[in-house]
């Protein structure tokens, strides 16, 4: 925070924000989730951070998007907490690690294995990345109410994109092949790149936190077609909506929760 109150990277003050944040990753969706919102309007940018902010049901929620990968994804989680954010949800896209999704099926987000570099910088690595209970019962329920296929499950979070998709020219392919099969036959449903971060930046940070991110099947993947990403913001938007109706607050933070 520069003296200003000036959040360093996502340009933000406190008087800019509310309780709740969607976070997708790329700039060019923040728009686009936000018409959902009441009153949408545009509030700033900075490098990959663009936040505009509406309300739902008279509460509060801004839009920002994070960058690709855990290092600016965690350091949007960090700034956005300590501006007073409380509830943050990933909305993003992901590659489909099963073999029966269908093209576009949304994935609520249980958890996440850390196979990325920032969150060993928080936590050890046998310290789980979950989201919070009653931000994935209200994905879960959005998801359902928009009548898209979709599952509950843990993602794979990784650094490097092209170690996923194009595995064979990487010096290192049988290993990454080796880690990615044993991820699929944990049941990891899909493979992304920020989940991790939100979920442990997240927990250290006592904001509850979610994910829901649309699968590209592995067909897809290799030839097309992107899958459409309407339902996953109508999704994401509507799991806020009833977070705000129902009034539950940072589950994560609850002093029964954290033993405090
Ligand atoms: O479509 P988004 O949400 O950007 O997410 C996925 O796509 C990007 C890679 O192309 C990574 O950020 C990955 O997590
Ligand atoms: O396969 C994919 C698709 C989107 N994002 C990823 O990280 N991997």
């Amino acid at each position: 925070m520069s003296s200003e109150n000036l959040a360093h990277h996502l340009h933000l003050r406190a008087e800019d924000v509310g309780r709740y944040a969607l976070l997708p990753n790329c700039p060019e969706h923040v728009a686009p989730i936000a018409a959902l919102l009441d009153d949408p309007e545009f509030v700033a940018r900075n490098r990959e951070f663009e936040t505009w902010r509406g309300t739902l049901g008279g509460e509060r929620v801004i839009v920002t998007s994070t960058g690709v990968g855990a290092p600016s994804t965690a350091l949007a989680v960090e700034e956005l907490a300590a501006l007073g954010v409380e509830t943050m949800i990933r909305v993003g896209a992901s590659g489909s690690m099963l073999p029966d999704v269908v093209n576009g099926e949304l994935a609520v987000l249980t958890s996440a294995i850390r196979d990325e570099g920032t969150t060993k910088q928080y936590l050890p690595v046998e310290f789980p990345a979950i989201a919070d209970i009653e931000v994935v019962l209200a994905l879960r329920e959005a998801a359902e109410r928009a009548g898209v296929p979709f599952r509950c499950g843990t993602a794979h979070t990784k650094d490097s994109y092209y170690g996923e998709t194009e595995t064979d020219r990487m010096p290192m392919a049988a290993t990454l092949k080796e880690r990615f099969e044993t991820w699929r036959r944990g049941g990891a449903v899909c493979s992304e790149m920020e989940s991790a971060a939100v979920f442990v930046v997240g927990t250290v940070l006592k904001v509850r936190t979610g994910s829901v991110v649309l699968m590209w099947s592995q067909d897809a993947i290799d030839n097309g077609p992107a899958p459409s990403i309407e339902p996953l913001f109508a999704t994401a938007v509507d799991a806020v909506r009833t977070l705000v109706a129902t009034g539950t607050r940072s589950g994560a933070a609850a002093p029964s929760a954290v033993g405090a």
